[in-house]
């Protein structure tokens, strides 16, 4: 049986770790396309795609399925290319892009009948860029948003998922506008605010030079994707900016009341603010059921115990509880407060916690 033959153009953080998890599958053949050469090379050493291409045109005819995972505007480009090629077969194509409106609206005017287009967008990634960060298990666990085009029916929904096996993320449909407007909620306008506060740190920075010394945990956690690459953001803000000022008026809103509890030092309606929010933030992540993942969180102290990563993970494995994921969490940078590991299913969870307790470690689990 002839392999199926995948095109992935934009290896970058995206598509080189959608690319990767891909390749690993026999009866896969994964083609690479990028602008950038020695992206192409590093992708071929690495085994993260089996084949490099310069002409999107020629390897484009010879897929079946075309994932796009450049920046937005590019992706855009592409699929106003794709529209112009010549197919004598029909040929899925998806994206990866963080905004689906513009891209949706492209792949709506696509005239090309042999192009069914499936958007994609895994809900998941980091601060970091470029083919040498990519990971295939960068997706597991984390949501994968699919938002079907024209002439796209269920069985390519399913290939779609079925070449995507490895990412091991959960697939939610969503339309163009919902997925925009709720990542521009729990994404994009955090994104903005958090190069906002760390703006306005650095203007306090001229009065008080030992201000950055003093940036705590908290300053660290709510900025940390303040350093992701600018240029995709930038790219992700001008093609979702109907939604981020919608954002941008509520939490002036939002602004406006925290500063009138503040000025009336209306105390008891603070409490219940910061406790609801509070609430929700808590229930993140956690339990839930249904097409939110649930990671099954552990929080173990190790806090001055030398080696007590590898311990905790020695035990865990010696009872037969492999590990979905795991995470230090610092008190601050440098110095370990706490492991947060995460298990696969409430069994391991329970049996986890068991162990760790009769071994003498310090845990939280959250309710
Ligand atoms: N960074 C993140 O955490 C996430 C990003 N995304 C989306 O994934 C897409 C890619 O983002 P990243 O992988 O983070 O960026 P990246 O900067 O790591 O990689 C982008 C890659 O696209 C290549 N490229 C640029 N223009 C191209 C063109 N015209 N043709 C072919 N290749 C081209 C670049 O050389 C680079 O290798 C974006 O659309 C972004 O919105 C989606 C989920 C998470
Ligand atoms: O900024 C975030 O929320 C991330 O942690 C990673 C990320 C970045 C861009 C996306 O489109 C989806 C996820």
């Amino acid at each position: 049986m002839s392999k199926k033959v995948i095109l992935v153009a934009g290896l970058g953080l995206i598509g080189g770790s959608l690319a990767k998890g891909m390749a690993l599958v026999n009866e896969h053949h994964v083609i690479g396309y990028d602008i950038d050469e020695q992206t192409l090379e590093f992708a071929l050493e690495n085994g993260i795609i089996h084949e490099i291409t310069s002409n999107f045109v020629e390897a484009a005819q010879r897929a079946e399925m075309i994932f796009l995972a450049s920046p937005i505007s590019a992706t855009i480009s592409l699929l106003h290319e794709l529209d112009r090629i010549t197919f004598d077969h029909d040929v899925i194509v998806s994206d990866a892009s963080s905004v689906k409106g513009a891209i949706l609206d492209t792949a709506n005017n696509l005239e090309n009948e042999h192009l069914i287009f499936v958007g994609g967008h895994p809900m998941a990634g980091s601060h970091k860029k470029g083919v040498q960060a990519a990971k295939t298990h960068l997706f597991e666990n984390a949501i994968y948003v699919l938002t079907p085009g024209p002439r796209c029916k269920e069985e390519h929904i399913e290939e779609i998922k079925s070449a995507l096996v490895n990412t091991q993320s959960h697939f939610l449909t969503l339309n163009s506008d919902e997925h925009d407007e709720m990542t521009g909620i729990i994404s994009h306008f955090p994104h903005l605010l958090a190069s906002s506060l760390v703006q306005q740190a650095s203007k306090w920075q001229r009065k008080h030079p030992y201000l950055r010394d003093l940036a705590a945990g908290g300053f660290r956690d709510i900025t940390r994707i303040a350093s992701s690459n600018p240029y995709l953001w930038q790219d992700i803000f001008h093609h979702n900016q109907e939604k981020l000022l919608l954002m941008l008026d509520n939490s002036i809103e939002e602004m406006n009341h925290l500063k009138q509890l503040i000025v009336e030092n209306r105390k008891e309606e603070m409490i219940s603010y910061l406790q609801e929010a509070k609430d929700y933030r808590d229930g993140l992540g956690t339990k839930k059921k249904g097409a939110l993942p649930s990671f099954f969180d552990i929080y173990v102290d190790i806090r001055d115990q030398t080696g007590a990563i590898a311990k905790v993970v020695q035990l865990l494995a010696e009872h037969d509880i492999s590990l979905r994921n795991f995470r230090i969490l610092e008190i601050r940078e440098g110095i370990m407060g706490a492991l947060r590991i995460s298990l696969g299913s409430w069994e391991d969870h329970s049996k986890a916690c068991e162990i760790l307790k009769s071994n003498d470690y310090d845990i939280m689990v959250e309710i």
